[in-house]
This record gives structure tokens, sequence and C-alpha cells, in this order.
């Protein structure tokens, strides 16, 4: 397949190499210093394009993708309180997309098994739950994608959660978890150096805890998704998550 890399950063440098050791071949890559080569001319030269750049340029990237007739894999995050709009735009135009807050197959898994544990946890209400996320301190966006699609997974199973709230924690803050109502989940972030991403979902009781969590070692399980979602998409129409990919 040719590819077009949207964003050329910690990403989109990793899902490069993965791509081309899977015999795709990048054909258009743009970062901040070459927007100019991002017409409608150059995207159409690719099959795919796959999107890791910030929050700030994703929808305008999306846009590029639609106006091409480009089928566009989208891994930036940070932008998720649009997505019924794209979606919307999406579905009229006949454009195929396919997001996730996670590309990595570990992750996917565990969105998974979250849900099953929180629809479990309804019988056992003493348990109160959050949510923590940890990453590097260049990421833009807090919570994470990941932390939301854990906490939407937990709220759409367990009755006594209702809304998430995040709170960001920096080195030598304390939480102000007195302000969280008890029908409220908070996702608790964390920045912390060069963490690829860390997401842990606490059951806490009186006499013990659960924890529950995914660590990433590298960036890695991320690109193989991403590339592994563009074969997937690539014969494919419409408006995509990856839990469609997989088959739980
Ligand atoms: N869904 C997933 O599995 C994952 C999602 N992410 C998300 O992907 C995004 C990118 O992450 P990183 O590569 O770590 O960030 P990064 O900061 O290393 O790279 C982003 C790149 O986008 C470029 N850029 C700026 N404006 C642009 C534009 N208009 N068009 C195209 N590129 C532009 C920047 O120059 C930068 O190099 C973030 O939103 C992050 O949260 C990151 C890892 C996994
Ligand atoms: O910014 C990152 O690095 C990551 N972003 C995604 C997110 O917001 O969940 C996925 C992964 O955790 C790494």
């Amino acid at each position: 397949m040719k590819i077009a890399l949207l964003g050329y950063g910690k990403m989109g440098k990793i899902i490069e190499k993965i791509a081309t050791d899977r015999k795709h071949e990048i054909v258009l890559k743009i970062d901040y210093n070459n927007l100019d080569e991002l017409t409608t001319e150059n995207l159409a030269k690719a099959d795919v394009a796959i999107e890791f750049s910030t929050p700030g340029t994703v929808l305008g990237n999306i846009k590029q993708c639609f106006n091409a007739g480009v089928p566009v894999v989208v891994g930036t995050t940070g932008w998720y309180n649009q997505l019924p709009q794209v979606k919307q735009i999406c579905e009229d135009g006949g454009h195929t997309l396919l997001y996730a807050s996670n590309f990595s197959i570990g992750v996917n898994v565990f969105f998974h098994v979250n849900k099953v544990l929180a629809k479990l946890m309804n019988n056992y209400p003493y348990y109160d739950v959050q949510v923590e996320e940890i990453h590097h301190v260049q990421k833009l966006d807090s919570p994470s994608g990941t932390g939301i699609t854990i906490a939407e997974g937990i709220i759409e199973n367990l009755d006594r959660k209702k809304e998430w709230v995040n709170v960001l924690t920096t080195d030598g803050d304390e939480t102000a978890d007195d302000n969280i109502a008890a029908d409220q989940l908070l996702i608790e972030s964390f920045r912390i150096d060069s963490v690829p991403g860390t997401h842990t979902v606490l059951y806490d009781s009186e006499v013990d805890t659960i924890e529950f969590k995914h660590t990433a070692h590298n960036r890695n399980g991320f690109a193989v998704g991403a590339v592994m979602a563009a074969e997937w998409i690539s014969d494919k129409k419409g408006f995509h998550s990856i839990e469609d990919m997989f088959n739980f």
C-alpha cells in the first residue's frame, strides 16, 4: 500500500519503520516544517493516510483527507468532543475514517476486560473506582484519549458512575479528591519524564485495592496497531472505531 504520514514526530517515525518492514511505501510525510506539501494532489497519491499530529491540527488534516478521497486512520487524541460532528461529515460525504485512542492490541484487550470488570463491580458497592494515567511531559492533552475510553467503558457498565472528571497532577501537587462527587469518576493524569503510557483502574475498599494495569514499554505496539488498521480499512467505507477491527 502507498501510505501518507500526517505527523512525523515520535509516532510518525516509528510508523514509517513498521510500515516499511511490512512492505508498504511511504509516499508523503507531513510535519510542521513542510505543511505546504499537504495538498489534495499529493494526498491522492496514497491509498491510505495515517494521522498522528496534534489536537490542534487533526481536524484540518481529516478534512484534507476527506477532500482528497483518501481513507484516514486517526491516532491523534484530544479532539473527541468533536467526534459526533466528524462522524456526520464522514458518513454524509461517503468518506472513510478509523480512529482509536490507543492502537496497541494489549490496550484493546484491556478495554474489553475493563468493561466486563465494571459490570461485575455493580455487585460490590463498597468499592470506589478511579482511573490513573501516566505519560511523558511533552503530551499536550489530558486526560489521555486512552484514559477517556477506559472511563467511558466504566460509566457504560457501572451504574454508580455517571460522568468522568479529570485532575492533572504535576510534581508536588496534591490531588483535590475531596471535590469529586460519589457519582463522578476521577481520571487522575500524571506527567513524568519519558513514560510512553501507563493506565491503571483502581477499585478501592476499606480492606483492599484491586489494581488493573497496562504498561506500554515503548511506542512500537501503538505503531503496529496503526499500520494494521490502515491495512484493514483500505477496502472499507464509512466511520469506524478500532473496536470494529477486533472480534471480542
Ligand atoms: N492512538 C494511539 O495509539 C496513540 C496516539 N498518540 C497521539 O498521537 C499524537 C502524536 O503523538 P506523537 O507522535 O507522540 O507527538 P509528536 O509531538 O512527537 O509529533 C507530532 C508531530 O505533528 C507535527 N505537526 C504539527 N502540525 C502538523 C500539521 N498541521 N500536520 C501534520 N503534522 C503536524 C509536529 O511537527 C510533530 O512532529 C498525539 O495526539 C498523541 O496523543 C500517541 C501515541 C499512540
Ligand atoms: O501521547 C501519547 O504519547 C499517547 N497518547 C495516547 C492517549 O492519549 O491515550 C495513547 C498512548 O497512551 C500514548
